[in-house]
Parts: C-alpha cells; structure tokens; sequence
C-alpha cells in the first residue's frame, strides 16, 4: 500500500522546565495540505524538526500508514525545508538540480520551469533571498517522497513570486502530504485543506477563522 498517511502522536518536549510541546497529535494525508500557525516561539518548527527526525526528544510516535517510524527521512519518505537555506552556495542551479533530483525525468520538468530556467547558470551565491526559496521549495516537491514539511516557505519572497509559490505547491499536492508553518498566515490560509493552530504546547484544530482571534493569534477584527 503507498504511503498515504503521516501520523505524529504523543510528541512531548522540554526545554529545561518548560513543556514546550505537550502530546502533540497531528496528522497529515497525501493529497493535503495542512497549515500549521503559531506564535513566535510556540514550537512549530521544534515539531517540524521532531517529526522529520533530526531531533530527538523524550517521546514521540511517528507513524506512517499506521506503522511506526524512528526516523522517515532515511526511509525517503518524508523531505524537509529548515527555517535556513540549505543548499551548497558554490554550486550552479543546473549542478543542483541534477544532482538533488534522482530522476532524470523530474530533473528535466524542473529545469523547464518557467521560474526556475533563467536561473540554470546561476551560482547558489548569486540568488535573491526569494530565487533561493523559491528554488529550494521547487526542489524539494519534485522529490519522490509522499511527506514535505516546509518551514517558513514564504518568508522573504516578494509578493508576486509568493503567489507563484502558492501555485508551486497547490500544483504538486495530489501526490503529497504538505505540512507548512509560515508567519505569513493569509497564505497560509489561502493555500491548506486544513488548519492547526500550535498554542500552549497543543495542536488546536481550526475550523472558524474567526478562532484564531480568539486565541490571539491575530489581532482582534481581521476576520469577525
Ligand atoms: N536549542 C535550544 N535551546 C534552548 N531553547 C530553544 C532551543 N531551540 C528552541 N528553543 C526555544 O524553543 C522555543 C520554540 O522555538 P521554535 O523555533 O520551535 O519556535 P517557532 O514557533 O518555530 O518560532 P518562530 O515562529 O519564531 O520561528 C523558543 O522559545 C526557543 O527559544
């Protein structure tokens, strides 16, 4: 059976005596894409982090169509996009991408993009703050992994290429489960199925916008 369902359950975290993360559910289906806001500080990407399996902590169940996973990303079925760029900067885009990409097919659709294409001779190092996001987002949902977890894909693009990362990730999310924290909450909003809001240590689904006043996660009158 493909792997069509992320499960994180009962993810506790400390830092010292504070319950940063306070059994934590969460889940995440191919073909969605699941919002997860928060505060600064609430801990969305030390659960970004947890789940994908760079950090560890006390407890966690990370399940994967109801089997359990120490850590998906050595099994490819989970990639990452960290709050830092992560790409070597010596590198020219076309080096990138084949390198990045096993397939040579998914290496060719990606450097026929539109947006990508006139960066091809382009060294990492002589990239936009937003090319460079913009790139590293492109990259990582041309994957073959069914998971993506992306932190802050939108912080520092100008506005009309975050339109265009809207479209970036709507166009691939039939064949992936997307979890995505960002600051930038109506794109947030624009583009999930679903979204959690990360508050007091606990996942809190959220079905009325208007519930995001209420817990004081944007200030009251933008949505009532
Ligand atoms: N290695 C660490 N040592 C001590 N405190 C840490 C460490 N990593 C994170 N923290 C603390 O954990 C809390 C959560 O951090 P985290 O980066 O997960 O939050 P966030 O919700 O992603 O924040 P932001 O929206 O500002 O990026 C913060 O208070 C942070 O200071």
């Amino acid at each position: 059976m493909a792997p069509d369902t992320l499960e994180a359950d009962s993810i506790i975290y400390r830092i010292g005596d504070r319950n940063l993360l306070k059994n934590i559910y969460l889940k995440c289906q191919v073909g969605e894409v699941v919002g997860l806001l928060g505060r600064n500080g609430s801990g969305k990407s030390t659960l970004l982090k947890i789940i994908f399996g760079t950090l560890e902590t006390e407890n966690k169940s990370i399940r994967i169509n109801g089997k359990r996973c120490q850590r998906p990303f050595t099994q490819h079925l989970i990639s990452y996009l960290p709050q830092e760029s992560f790409l070597p900067r010596s590198l020219k885009v076309r080096q990138l991408i084949s390198l990045f990409l096993p397939s040579r097919e998914k290496q060719e659709a990606l450097k026929e993009h539109a947006r990508i294409q006139p960066l091809l001779s382009k060294t990492v190092h002589q990239l936009s703050g937003g090319q460079l996001r913009y790139l590293e987002v492109a990259l990582l949902l041309h994957l073959d992994t069914p998971f993506l977890l992306l932190d802050e894909p939108f912080s520092g693009i100008e506005p009309l290429l975050k339109e265009h990362m809207q479209e970036l990730i709507l166009a691939h999310k039939e064949t992936k489960g997307i979890l995505v924290t960002d600051h930038n909450y109506r794109h947030i909003i624009d583009v999930s199925d679903r979204l959690i809001l990360l508050t007091e240590g606990t996942c809190r689904p959220i079905h009325h916008l208007q519930e995001l006043e209420d817990w004081e996660y944007v200030p009251a009158g933008i949505f009532s």
